[in-house]
């Protein structure tokens, strides 16, 4: 990858293509995603890990294209619940899920285990509860077709679950996310702030390192 490419992602969630393009964009690389190949088919995402995943999605999209492809596998690992939803984070609520049920289910969930501890974690001026430690992971995987060779990383961000949302930025699981280090939630932070502390900016900067080295 070298400025002036065009980066394939293989996904479609706004979210995602906001961060990469921003990242990318840096590098002076653009990124097109499925958005720009709405006739590909979906690909089905039924791995047992983030890693497996990434590489499922990478490498149909690659074939079908005949072009290298970039795909995000990621999740959130909830400790109170054992690393749930962890791979199955975008369907948690069930079928027809949206960031705002899985956001209300991993609530309830928590809620019911955290019901009789006052609140375990601490609480914040405003009487938020923060009610579990919580990791973001994220996968990368990026397909060669021309040699079937995969380049993979993976990077993690350690938080805390909030029992209320904060912030209007980022998607998925960001209001819930609380960074004490931060002293604000994933949503609270710009898409380049985010990114010098994310699961997907630590997985992507060590992707690039890699590929710098090949
Ligand atoms: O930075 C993040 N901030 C908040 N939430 C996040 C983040 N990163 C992943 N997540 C959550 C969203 C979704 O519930 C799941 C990803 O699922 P995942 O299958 O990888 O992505 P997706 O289905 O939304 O799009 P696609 O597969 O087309 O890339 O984890
Ligand atoms: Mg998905």
């Amino acid at each position: 990858m070298k400025q002036g490419d065009t980066v394939v992602v293989a996904t479609k969630n706004a979210g995602k293509v906001k961060e990469f393009a921003h990242a990318f964009g840096k590098l002076g690389m653009h990124v097109v995603s499925m958005f720009d190949y709405p006739k590909l088919p979906d690909v089905v995402e039924d791995g047992t890990t983030f890693s497996h995943n990434a590489r499922k999605k990478a490498k149909e999209v690659a074939v079908a294209l005949g072009l290298p492809v970039l795909a995000d596998d990621s999740g959130l690992e909830v400790g109170l619940l054992g690393g749930e939803p962890g791979v199955y984070s975008a369907r948690y609520a069930g079928p027809g899920a949206t960031d705002a049920l899985n956001n209300a289910k991993l609530l309830s969930e928590l809620s019911i285990l955290t019901a009789n501890e006052g609140s375990a974690l601490g609480q914040l001026e405003d009487g938020t509860k923060l009610l579990s430690p919580a990791r973001f992971v994220c996968a990368l995987a990026l397909f060669i077709p021309s040699t079937g060779e995969f380049v993979e990383s993976e990077g993690y961000v350690e938080g805390q679950i909030a029992d209320q949302p904060h912030g209007g930025g980022g998607f998925g699981y960001d209001p819930l996310f609380w960074l004490p280090s931060h002293g604000r939630a994933m949503a609270e932070l710009t898409v380049e702030e985010k990114q010098k502390i994310s699961h997907r900016g630590a997985a992507l900067a060590k992707l690039l390192q890699k590929l710098e080295e090949v």
